[in-house]
């Protein structure tokens, strides 16, 4: 499941993070990649030491655990700390499925990477290219998002990022360990939990609504682990 989360940071925080990363130390993104990834890879990150990573990185920690949407349809039990890329001058990632099980420093688990999330930090029409391709079994999905908006896909997919031919693209990226390890078991929960949603909207007071509840619970308590 693809879930696009609409205005995750604010316009003014926005503003803030594009001031700080166009004066940023960008290192050479191949130093994180895996042996395989190495050849594929051709962007620019902030190290993982770098303190602009973590200050921003916590913003954005912030503004998802605030946000329902990324919430419901992530069900995060840990997530890593939000890394920076830039693409630009023909950057690009090819094909590529990330880790399965990763580590932060100073984070005492591990992490195993149920979901990869992107959240856009530049603008579409301020670069040509830079589409992330999302392979699953409908197709490619092509991703390229407003600035301030993150896409939520599972992290057992084949993706890329295409070659960057104008301008720079600028994104947050992180991984997420759910309660929740299937995609489809995810994806049910959310469609439960939305539409509970709206009927206790449309009709509030349903008590029929408590007992949709009662179920979505308890999927819960059987699909989770902690
Ligand atoms: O920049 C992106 O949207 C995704 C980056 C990516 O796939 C990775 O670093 O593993
Ligand atoms: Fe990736």
């Amino acid at each position: 499941m693809l879930v696009h989360i609409p205005d995750l940071i604010d316009a003014a925080t926005l503003a803030g993070f594009r001031r700080d990363l166009a004066a940023a130390s960008w290192v050479d993104g191949r130093g994180t990649a895996g042996h395989l990834a190495v050849h594929a890879k051709l962007n620019q990150q902030l190290a993982a030491d770098d303190p602009l990573a973590k200050r921003l990185g916590d913003i954005v920690l912030q503004a998802l655990s605030g946000n329902r949407l990324f919430m419901a349809a992530a069900l995060p039990l840990r997530v890593l700390p939000p890394k920076f890329n830039r693409y630009a001058d023909g950057g690009t990632y090819g094909f590529h499925v990330d880790g399965a099980v990763m580590n932060a420093p100073g984070l005492p688990q591990r992490v195993r990477t149920d979901l990869s999330a992107t959240l856009f930090l530049s603008d579409p029409d301020e670069y040509e290219g830079g589409e992330l391709v999302i392979q699953d079994v409908f197709g490619d999905r092509r991703v390229k998002l407003p600035a301030g908006h993150l896409v939520l896909y599972p992290g057992t997919s084949v993706h890329q990022v295409t070659p960057v031919t104008r301008g720079a693209r600028v994104a947050a990226f992180f991984w997420i360990q759910s309660l929740v390890r299937e995609d489809a078991q995810r994806a049910l929960l959310l469609e439960l939990d939305l539409a509970i949603q709206k009927l206790a909207l449309d009709v509030p007071g349903n008590p029929e609504i408590a007992r949709l509840t009662g179920v979505y619970h308890n999927l819960l308590r059987r699909w989770s682990d902690t």
